[in-house]
C-alpha cells in the first residue's frame, strides 16, 4: 500500500490535540554495539554532517564507526544509571509532568508523548501512534531552545517524511525555537539565582552551548546568534556585566573549525587570566545528558583545576524541575491557541462503513 492508512477511525471518535516532545536520542545501551547503531543513524543524517555523500560514507563507515563506538560507550558508562541513559529518563520525566499539567488544564483529550530523533522511541512510531489515537491537531516541540538546522530542522524532516506517507494529515504546528522566550529566560535565571543562594557566586559564569561547524553559521544558520541572544538576555536578567560572563561552545566533532571560543580552551586559559572560580551552565540543553554530565561536569572540571583553577561548579540543566515544566506548558499553551478540543462527536453520521479497512 502506498500510504499509511488511518486505521480504527469511527465517526464516534472525538478529535484530540497532540503534543509531541522530542529530543536528540541516545543509545539503547552503553555498549560499542549499541553505539555503532546509534551513531550510524545520527551521523548519516545529512542535516548533521554536510559533506558530499560518497566521501562521508567512506569516512563514516571506514574510520569513525570503527573507532568512536568503543570510545563513546566508555563515556556513556560513566553517566548511565539503573534506569538507563539520563537523556531518556529525564525526557520521560519531563513528558509525564507535562502530560499531568496539560491534562489538568485541558482535559483528557490532550495527548502528550515524547520521541527521539535517533534511536528509541522513534518519531515515526510515536507520531503514528498519536494520530491513530485520534489526534487531528499535532504540535511538535523539539526541546532545543536555539534553532539549528542539525537538530531542529532534522526533527522537522523526520515529521515531514512521515507526513508524505500518511493518508490523513493533522493540522500541524512546530515550535522552531524558544531561545528568547521570557518564560525560558526567567526559569533559567531563577535556577542560577537559586544556585547562588546556596553556593555563592564565582569569578565568572560560563554559558556553554553545544557547538556546530563554523561553516554552518557562514551559510546562514541562526544557531550562533540564538545562543548569543540567550546569553545576553540571561545576563540582563541576572544583572551581569560583560566581564562577569562568557559564551563558549563545547562538544567539537571532526577536524574543521567549529563555533568559537571553545569551552575547553577557555577553561584551560581562565586561571592564567586571574579567574580562579567558575560556574558553568549549559542553557542549550533542556535535559542533562552525556555532553553535560561527563564533558562539562567531569572532563572540563579537570581541565580547569589542572590549569590552576580553585573552584568549579556545574549548574544542572532544568530537567523536570516544576518551573521548567510550567514554562514549557505555557509555551505549548501559547502555541495551541485557537485549537479547540472537539468533545462533540465530530460527524453525527449514520454511515456504517469501516475506515482504514483493507477492502
Ligand atoms: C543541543 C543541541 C545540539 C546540537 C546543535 C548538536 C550538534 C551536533 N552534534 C554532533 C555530534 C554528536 N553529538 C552527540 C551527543 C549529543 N548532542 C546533543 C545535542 C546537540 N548536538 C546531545 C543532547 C547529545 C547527548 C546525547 C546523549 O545520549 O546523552 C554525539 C554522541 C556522543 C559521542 O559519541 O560523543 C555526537 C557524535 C554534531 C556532528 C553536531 C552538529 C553538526
Ligand atoms: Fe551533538
Ligand atoms: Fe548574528
Amino acid at each position: 500500500m502506498k500510504y499509511i492508512n488511518s486505521t480504527g477511525f469511527t465517526h464516534k471518535q472525538s478529535d484530540k490535540i497532540g503534543v509531541l516532545i522530542t529530543n536528540l536520542g541516545t543509545p539503547d545501551e552503553p555498549t560499542a554495539k549499541a553505539l555503532k547503531r546509534y551513531l550510524k543513524q545520527f551521523l548519516s543524517d545529512p542535516r548533521v554532517v554536510e559533506v558530499p555523500k560518497l566521501i562521508w560514507w567512506m569516512v563514516l563507515n571506514g574510520v569513525i564507526l570503527n573507532i568512536r563506538p568503543r570510545r563513546s560507550a566508555k563515556a556513556y558508562r560513566t553517566v548511565w544509571t539503573k534506569e538507563g541513559s539520563p537523556l531518556l529518563t529525564i525526557t520521560q520525566q519531563q513528558t509525564n509532568a507535562l502530560r499531568a499539567r496539560l491534562r489538568k488544564h485541558h482535559g483528557e483529550d490532550i495527548v502528550v508523548d515524547f520521541a527521539m530523533r535517533y534511536g528509541n522511541p522513534g518519531i515515526e512510531q510515536v507520531a503514528n501512534n498519536m494520530l491513530d489515537q485520534g489526534v487531528r491537531k499535532l504540535m511538535v516541540l523539539p526541546l532545543y531552545p536555539q534553532y539549528c538546522a542539525s537538530t531542529t530542522a532534522s526533527t522537522f524532516d523526520a515529521i515531514a517524511s512521515l507526513f508524505t506517507r500518511r493518508r490523513w494529515l493533522p493540522d500541524f504546528r512546530f515550535i522552531s525555537s524558544y531561545h528568547d522566550h521570557p518564560y525560558y529566560i526567567q526559569t533559567l535565571a531563577e535556577s542560577i539565582r537559586q544556585h547562588w543562594a546556596t553556593n555563592g557566586k564565582t569569578d565568572k559564569l560560563i554559558f556553554s552551548f553545544h557547538g556546530i561547524p563554523k561553516r554552518y553559521l557562514t551559510n546562514g544558520d541562526p544557531y550562533f546568534c540564538h545562543c548569543h541572544k540567550t546569553s545576553r538576555l540571561l545576563a540582563e536578567a541576572l544583572n551581569l556585566d560583560n566581564t562577569q560572563y562568557e559564551t563558549t561552545f563545547q562538544s567539537r566533532f571532526g577536524r574543521e573549525e567549529w563555533l568559537q571560543p571553545y569551552t575547553d580552551f577557555r577553561l584551560k586559559a581562565l586561571p592564567a587570566e586571574g579567574i580562579k572560580s567558575v560556574q558553568v551552565v549549559c542553557p542549550g540543553f533542556s535535559a542533562d545528558c552525556l555532553e553535560t554530565l561527563e564533558e562539562i561536569a567531569v572532563e572540563n572540571r579537570d581541565y580547569f583545576m589542572n590549569a590552576g583553577g580553585e573552584r568549579y561548579e556545574y549548574i544542572p540543566a532544568l530537567n523536570d524541575q516544576p518551573d521548567h515544566i510550567e514554562s514549557l506548558a505555557k509555551i505549548i499553551e501559547q502555541n495551541i491557541q485557537g485549537w479547540r478540543i472537539e468533545n462533540e462527536i465530530s460527524v453525527r453520521s449514520k454511515l456504517s462503513h469501516q475506515h482504514g479497512a483493507t477492502l
